[in-house]
C-alpha cells in the first residue's frame, strides 16, 4: 500500500536510485517506492568555488549522480530506466561546506566546530526522466534542495572522540548522524528530519506530484487550488529571519521545470486510471505566480502606504469597516486589499477582524528595530516606476532615470537618488533596514580580527560598520560618504556601545583620498558602476593600501553560469534599469581586483540576500 498516490504512479516504471546511502534506500522503500539501487560512480569533486549557493552545488553533485547513473545503464543496455534518483547532502555553517570526514581527525574538526552552534543541512535532489529514442539517451532533470536547521549541544572533547570511535560519522555529511548515536548532539531541528538523514521525502512527493500529476484544467480540485495562482506569502519573505531556513533567493527548485512551466518541452501528461499516455500540457501554475507577481508587490506595497500595519501594530483586531476611515480609504476597497493581505500571508483574518502577522508586526510597521517600510516605499515609488520602462533599458543597455526626471542624469546620484532631502532620506532608509537585515552574517564571515581599522567607502547610515563594531570591539571603522548623505545619517546613529567605535567622514570616493585604515569595506557599491568606474574605486582604495591590508566586498554574488542565483539575476535587471551597473560572479570579481593587487581572495555564500568576498592586497 502507498500512501502517496504519485508512489503508485511510479510502480510500472524502471526506477533508479543512484545512491549507496542505506538511508536513502529505508526511506524511499518505507514510502512504497519499488527501485533498483546502482550507487553512482560520479567523483564528488566539483569545485564548491564556482557555486553561488551551496544548495547550488548539492543539487549539481545529485544530477551529476543521477547522469551517471542514467548513462551507463543507457550504454550497458541500450535501455535506459525510466527515472533516476539522484541525491546530495552536506552540511554547512557560514561559508563553510562540510562533506563526509575523510579521517577521524577531520571528523573531530567538523564536530567542533557544530558544537554549540546552528547550522543549515542541505540535501540536493535530482529526479532524471529519461528517453531513449534511436539508441540516443535523452534526459529531462528536475531539482529541487531542501534546508533543515539543525542545533548542536555545546559538546566535550571527551564526548565527540567517545562519538567519533563508535563508527558512526565516518560515512555522514558533517561527521553526524542524526538518526542514531548522533541524535544525542542535537539540541533542535528547524525543517524536515528527513532530509538531514539523507531524503527529503515530502519535498520529493511534491516535486513528483507535479512531473506526474499536474492537475488538468477540467479537474473539479482545480477550482479549489488553483482558481487563485499561487503566490509567495509574506512567511517566505520572513524566513530572512534568524532561525528560518534561508529564502529561496537561488531556488533552483522553483525554476520553471521545462514540464511544469509549459513553456517548452511538455512532457505527455498521463491519464489518470488507464494508464494511456494523453497529450496535455501540464497547468502552468508557476508561470501564472510570475506572470501575476506584480500584484502582489503592489498589493503589499499599497497596504505599507495606507499604513495599514501600523495602525493594527499590538492591537485588538479590527474590521474593514473600523479601518477603512483610519486610513482614509473605501470600505470595499479596503476590505479587498485587507483580504488580498491576508492571503499573502501579511495578515490574519479571523470572526473579529484582521491584525498582523508576526511578520508584519517587525517588518512592515514603519518604526520597527527592523522595519522594511523604507525599503517598501522606496521600491513602490521609485523602483516601481523604473521597472515600467525595463523593456527600454534591456534594447537600449541604458538606466531609466529618465523617466524620473525627464531629463538624462549625469551622476545617478547627485542628480537622481539624492536630488532633494526628501529623495536622499528615502534611498537611505531603504538601505538602512535593508542592510540592517542582511548584513548581519557579513562580520562573521571571515575573521577579521587581524585588523584594527576599516573604512566602509559608501558606507551610507553606517548599517554595516555597527555590525562590524559589534562583531570586532577592538575595531575602529570609519563610514565614508557623501558631505549630504553624512549630513543625514545622523537619523540612524548608533546609540549602544558600538557608537564609540564608529565616526563618519565626508568625501566623495571618486575624486577625494579615502580615510586611512587597514581594511577597506565596500558594502553593494560596485553593482551600482560599469566596469570602468569599478576600476576607478579600487585604484584609489588600492594606492591607500599597504600590502597585507584587506578588501572586503559585500554583494550578491551571482553563479558562474548566471543560471540559478534568481534573487542576484533579478537585482541585476534592477541595476540595469536604476544605475546601469550589475551583479556580478565571484570570477568576475576576482577579474576586476587582480589589476589592482587584490589576490588571495576568499568566498563565503551567507544567509539572507549578501554574500561576501574577502581580498588581500599584495606587494606590487
Ligand atoms: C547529517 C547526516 C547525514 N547523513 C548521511 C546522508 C548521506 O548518506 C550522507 C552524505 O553523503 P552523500 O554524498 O550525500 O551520500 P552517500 O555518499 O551516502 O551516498 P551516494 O553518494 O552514493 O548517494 O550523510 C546521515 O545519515 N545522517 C545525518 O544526520
Amino acid at each position: 500500500m502507498v500512501l502517496c498516490p504519485v508512489i503508485g504512479k511510479l510502480l510500472h516504471k524502471r526506477v533508479v536510485l543512484a545512491s549507496a546511502s542505506p538511508r536513502r534506500r529505508e526511506i524511499l522503500s518505507n514510502a512504497g517506492l519499488r527501485f533498483e539501487v546502482v550507487p553512482s560512480r560520479f567523483k564528488e569533486t566539483l569545485d564548491k568555488a564556482a557555486f553561488a549557493t551551496p544548495y547550488g552545488y548539492a543539487m549539481e553533485t545529485a544530477k551529476q549522480k543521477a547522469l551517471e547513473v542514467a548513462n551507463r545503464l543507457h550504454q550497458k543496455d541500450m535501455r535506459a530506466p525510466d527515472v533516476v534518483i539522484g541525491a546530495d547532502t552536506i552540511v554547512t555553517m557560514g561559508r563553510l561546506i562540510l562533506e563526509k570526514p575523510v579521517d577521524k581527525q577531520d571528523a573531530y574538526r567538523m564536530l567542533s566546530q557544530l558544537s554549540g552552534r546552528e547550522h543549515s543541512v542541505f540535501t540536493g535532489v535530482a529526479i532524471v526522466q529519461c528517453y531513449s529514442q534511436d539508441n540516443q539517451l535523452d534526459t529531462r532533470v528536475s531539482e529541487f534542495y531542501e534546508e533543515t536547521m539543525v542545533k548542536f549541544s555545546e559538546l566535550s572533547a571527551d564526548l565527540l572522540w567517545e562519538y567519533i570511535h563508535s563508527g558512526e560519522p565516518m560515512d555522514k555529511a558533517g561527521g553526524y548522524g542524526i538518526q542514531a548515536l548522533g541524535g544525542m548532539l542535537v539540541e533542535a531541528v528547524h525543517g524536515d528530519f528527513l532530509n538531514v538523514v539523507g531524503f527529503p521525502l515530502n519535498r520529493f512527493c511534491k516535486q513528483l506530484m507535479q512531473l506526474y500529476c499536474p492537475p488538468r484544467p477540467d479537474d473539479p480540485r482545480r477550482a479549489e487550488h488553483d482558481s487563485i495562482p499561487a503566490v509567495d506569502t509574506f512567511e517566505d519573505l520572513s524566513d530572512v529571519d534568524e532561525g528560518g531556513p534561508e529564502p529561496a533567493r537561488g531556488d533552483a527548485g522553483s525554476r520553471p521545470q521545462k514540464a511544469e512551466a509549459g513553456v517548452a518541452g511538455a512532457a505527455p501528461a498521463e491519464a489518470e486510471g488507464n494508464g494511456t499516455p494523453e497529450t496535455l500540457p501540464p497547468f502552468p501554475t508557476r508561470l501564472l505566480k510570475l506572470i501575476n507577481g506584480f500584484k502582489t508587490s503592489k498589493a503589499l506595497f499599497t497596504a505599507c502606504k495606507l499604513k495599514v500595519f501600523d495602525l493594527l501594530k499590538d492591537g485588538a483586531p479590527q474590521k474593514a469597516a473600523d479601518i477603512a476611515p483610519k486610513v482614509d480609504a473605501s470600505v470595499c476597497g479596503t476590505e479587498r486589499l485587507l483580504d488580498a493581505c491576508a492571503a499573502l500571508g501579511l495578515l490574519e483574518k479571523s470572526e473579529q477582524g484582521y491584525s498582523n502577522t508576526e511578520a508584519a508586526d517587525v517588518y512592515l510597521v514603519s518604526d520597527g528595530a527592523y522595519s522594511l517600510h523604507g525599503y517598501v516605499a522606496y521600491s513602490s515609488e521609485v523602483t516601481w516606476n523604473l521597472f515600467t520602462h525595463l523593456e527600454v533599458a534591456v534594447r537600449d543597455g541604458t538606466n531609466q532615470n529618465v523617466s524620473l526626471l525627464g531629463e538624462t542624469a549625469g551622476d545617478v546620484f547627485q542628480d537622481v537618488l539624492y536630488r532633494s532631502p526628501e529623495a536622499r532620506l528615502q534611498f537611505m532608509r531603504a538601505m538602512h533596514g535593508l542592510t540592517k537585515l542582511s548584513a548581519r552574517h557579513v562580520p562573521a564571515a571571515f575573521d577579521l580580527s587581524g585588523f584594527s581599522s576599516a573604512c566602509d567607502v559608501g558606507g551610507c547610515t553606517g548599517a554595516l560598520a555597527q555590525e562590524l563594531a559589534r562583531e570586532y570591539p577592538r575595531l575602529q571603522v570609519t563610514v565614508f560618504d557623501l558631505p549630504e548623505v553624512i549630513e543625514l545619517a545622523a537619523h540612524f546613529r548608533p546609540a549602544g556601545p558600538q557608537a564609540a567605535q564608529i565616526r563618519f567622514a565626508a568625501g566623495d570616493f571618486f575624486r577625494d583620498p579615502l580615510p586611512p585604515a587597514d581594511l577597506y569595506v565596500l558594502c553593494q557599491i560596485l553593482h551600482d558602476w560599469a566596469d570602468e568606474k569599478v576600476h576607478q574605486i579600487l585604484g584609489s582604495i588600492a594606492q591607500r593600501c599597504k600590502p597585507g591590508a584587506g578588501l572586503l566586498l559585500v554583494e550578491m554574488l551571482l553563479d558562474e553560469e548566471k543560471r540559478e542565483a534568481r534573487v542576484g539575476l533579478m537585482q541585476s535587471l534592477n541595476m540595469l534599469v536604476q544605475t546601469g551597473g550589475r551583479e556580478r560572479s565571484p570570477s568576475e570579481y576576482r577579474r576586476l581586483l587582480e589589476p589592482h593587487g587584490f589576490r588571495q581572495v576568499q568566498v563565503a555564500h551567507l544567509r539572507g540576500i549578501l554574500d561576501a568576498m574577502l581580498a588581500t592586497r599584495v606587494a606590487p
